[in-house]
């Protein structure tokens, strides 16, 4: 099946970026009408940064709240959480948290057919904002399509306090842009796959905004924080124009995921795909040394080594990374041989 485009645009109708913005919770549930009993999902750390937060603020305003952890973004933990939402005539659910829990809540409020608020407390990745959700199911990891948030709620002072390691990541995920791009156009070319020239745009301006920036991403600012939020939403909405991920998400994604896979221990979702980034850049014979720069600036991992994964995962993790997703169409083609594996890594020094 082609990796085509939908017809159906859904975007966030409000989004709230900034300092303290958390405590504007009770006046966006208010705008959108959503009534007065949410389910927040939340995950072990964040419920204590956040979950608990939003579900005082709500209360204070006289909401009738309740909070669900979940540790996993899996099949079972999305019917966990509509089960509780059953349980307490929840008529909509808060995602509080990283990536997993605003999955896990995004995909359970689509299933419930109910509105879903969007509430990150790291800048990790472009999911905060998109209308896909990534759902392990039987031990693995599919991008299922989702309703969008009906609102995002950044508070780029909680953000600023998450560790560095994250903002890094979403820079990373910012960054795979470009070969994610550069996949789509080789897809147009050779399958006649449908593009759009918005999406695109929108996609690349977001990543070349980023890296143009990059040495003003430092830990603990709060100015940075806003950069790679506002650049997450940018690049969230490209993906709601193309109907698909298909210009955040290319072959970089598609060897991050093959990771997810093969290695024992995965890093962040926008660390490897920083890094696979680089390695498709030189596949596609662009301009790798540029991107590996950019993300050293930032200070996100851009070898084996320091994403901690070995060098034989990595490998492993080239060679399968084409079967993930077989209908979209990338620079690995019908996959990589060994020793064109071996190269890559070597030649960009992401194994030694
Ligand atoms: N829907 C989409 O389009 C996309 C979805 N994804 C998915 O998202 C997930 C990855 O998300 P990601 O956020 O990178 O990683 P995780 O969801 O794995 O979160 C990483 C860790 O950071 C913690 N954390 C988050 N915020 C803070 C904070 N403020 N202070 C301290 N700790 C914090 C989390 O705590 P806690 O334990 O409380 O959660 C968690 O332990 C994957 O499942 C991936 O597949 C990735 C890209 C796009
Ligand atoms: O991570 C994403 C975009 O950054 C979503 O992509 P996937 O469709 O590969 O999950
Ligand atoms: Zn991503």
């Amino acid at each position: 099946m082609q990796d085509g485009m939908k017809k159906w645009m859904q975007l966030p109708r409000d989004i709230l970026v900034g300092h303290g913005v958390i405590n504007n919770i009770s006046d966006v549930c208010r705008d959108l009408k959503l009534g007065k009993d949410p389910l927040i999902v939340t995950g072990t750390t964040t419920k204590k940064i956040a979950g608990d937060v939003v579900c005082d603020l709500l209360e204070d305003c006289g909401y009738n709240a309740h909070v669900v952890s979940s540790t996993d973004a899996s099949m079972s933990e999305v019917e966990r959480v509509k089960k509780e939402a059953t349980e307490h005539k929840s008529s909509y659910l808060i995602g509080v948290g990283s990536g997993k829990s605003i999955d896990v809540a995004k995909y359970a409020a689509t299933q419930a057919d109910v509105p879903f608020l969007s509430v990150p407390t790291a800048a990790s990745h472009d999911g905060i904002v998109s209308s896909r959700a990534s759902i392990r199911t039987e031990g693995k990891a599919t991008s299922v399509e989702a309703n969008a948030p009906m609102a995002v709620i950044a508070d780029t002072e909680i953000i600023s306090k998450a560790p560095f390691r994250l903002l890094a990541a979403g820079c990373g995920d910012i960054i795979s842009n470009y070969t994610a791009v550069k996949d789509w156009e080789l897809a147009h070319r050779l399958t006649n796959e449908s593009f759009s020239e918005y999406a695109a745009a929108l996609s690349l301006m977001t990543a070349r905004i980023l890296i143009d920036s990059a040495d003003s991403i430092k830990p603990d600012l709060e100015s940075s924080v806003r950069m790679v939020v506002k650049a997450l939403v940018s690049s969230g909405v490209a993906m709601s124009i193309a109907g698909s991920s298909r210009p955040a998400s290319g072959s970089e994604h598609m060897f991050s995921h093959a990771l997810d896979m093969v290695a024992p221990e995965h890093a962040l979702h926008g660390e490897q795909c920083g890094l696979g980034t680089i390695m498709m850049m030189y596949l596609h014979g662009g301009d790798w040394r540029s991107i590996k720069e950019s993300l050293e600036t930032i200070g996100a991992p851009t070898t084996a080594e320091e994403l901690g994964i070995e060098d034989k995962y990595i490998l492993e993790a080239l060679l399968v990374a084409h079967t993930i997703r077989p209908e979209r169409y990338t620079i690995l083609g019908t996959g990589l041989t060994p020793a064109a594996a071996e190269k890559v890594a070597r030649i960009t020094k992401v194994i030694s």
